[in-house]
């Protein structure tokens, strides 16, 4: 028997979530029975997509949804062995029972030298939402201008070193001066703080003078309603996600788009990452090279402690993270 501990989202959110929409709990966990897997967490993954989910697929009192890298602690199971790691959505919790069949292996080639947090990120879900974003939706080809915005997160800046990859001219705004050194270093042709500009329109015509091919959307509102207006004819737009509205308490009214896409004849298509699962295999290993040849750089946000799991939601909400968010147990 083990003693799991769990986050429970005690009251739904309203605006930014806070400390006391959270409650701990704990729960005892029998040994397992044949064919099951005792899981125990090693990285939780921190996702903006856990803010409106909840809304829609939890009831209060529910544990919260979220993806961990965990370590079969004990087996039952002869496809798991003790000591290995899988991924696993079972929400914010230390420990675990699994029958095996929504656990997905660590990739077996996954080098030693490589934080298995990685898998949570860079050659993980949000990795693949950048390389299908622009690859898939975008289309992007050698010589684009693309702009990324959120552009210093664990989508934003796997989206900027991908696009260099294929010999693209990446264009990326983050929320604080740190943020755009950062993507200086990482090799973004130009950057911006979004919060410090006095107006978003001059900055992207600045960092963009002839406007731009590609447009991956991680924040939507208002910003894309500016960026429309710079994209050059027959431009494609995907959208990710649309986290300047993820707190909103009222609904909120959309870019207004129609004069841009017809007139320059845009392109623009939302997207899960789920969608190419078939290629998920062969997509995490061309992630796994780049990031072994080191032509991607992955930082990460690492907070230690499974009792900081709403610290580390609530700071990534609010631009607190530089890379992907992760908590340590
Ligand atoms: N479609 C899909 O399959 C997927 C979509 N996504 C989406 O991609 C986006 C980025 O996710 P992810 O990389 O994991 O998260 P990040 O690591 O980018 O963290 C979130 C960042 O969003 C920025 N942000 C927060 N509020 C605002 C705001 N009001 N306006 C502008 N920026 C804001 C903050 O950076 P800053 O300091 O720059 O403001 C913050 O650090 C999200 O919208 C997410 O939902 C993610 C994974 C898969
Ligand atoms: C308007 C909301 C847009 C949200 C976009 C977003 O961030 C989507 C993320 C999903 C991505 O495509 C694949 C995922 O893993 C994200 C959703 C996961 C939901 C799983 C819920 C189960 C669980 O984790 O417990």
């Amino acid at each position: 028997m083990v003693l799991a501990k769990l986050w429970t989202l005690q009251q739904h959110f309203e605006g930014l979530p806070k400390e006391s929409n959270f409650e701990l709990k704990q729960e005892e966990l029998p040994d397992p029975k044949d064919g099951e897997v005792l899981l125990e967490a090693v990285f939780l993954s921190v996702d903006p997509y856990m803010r409106p989910y909840s809304r829609m697929h939890l009831k209060e009192g529910d544990t919260m949804m979220g993806a961990q890298v965990s370590r079969v602690v004990r087996s039952r199971n002869p496809s798991y062995l003790e000591g290995s790691h899988v991924i696993v959505h079972c929400g914010w919790r230390t420990h675990f029972l699994s029958d095996g069949s929504d656990l997905t292996p660590i990739p077996s080639n996954w080098p030693e030298e490589l934080p298995l947090s990685l898998a949570l990120g860079a050659i993980g879900m949000t990795g693949l939402a950048a390389l299908y974003g622009l690859e898939e939706i975008c289309e992007i080809k050698a010589e684009e201008t693309l702009l990324v915005n959120a552009a210093a997160g664990a989508v934003g800046t796997m989206v900027g070193q991908i696009a260099k990859i294929k010999g693209c001219r990446a264009v990326g705004c983050a929320g604080s001066d740190d943020k755009v050194s950062y993507l200086k270093e990482l090799g973004f042709d130009q950057a911006f703080n979004y919060k410090t500009i006095s107006s978003l329109e001059d900055a992207l015509r600045e960092a963009a003078p002839q406007g731009y091919d590609c447009y991956f959307d991680n924040v939507g509102g208002d910003f894309t309603s500016t960026a429309l207006a710079q994209m050059k004819p027959f431009g494609r737009i995907a959208l990710s996600g649309s986290i300047s509205t993820y707190n909103n308490t009222a609904p909120h009214r959309g870019p207004s788009i129609h004069s841009h896409m017809i007139l320059k004849q845009l392109r623009m298509e939302g997207f899960l990452v789920e969608r190419w699962k078939h290629k998920h295999h062969d997509s995490l290993q061309r992630l796994l090279a780049w990031v072994k040849e080191g032509r991607i750089k992955c930082r990460e946000h690492i907070t230690e402690g499974f009792e900081n799991m709403p610290a580390s939601f609530i700071s990534m909400l609010s631009g607190g993270n530089v890379g992907k968010a992760v908590v340590k147990i």
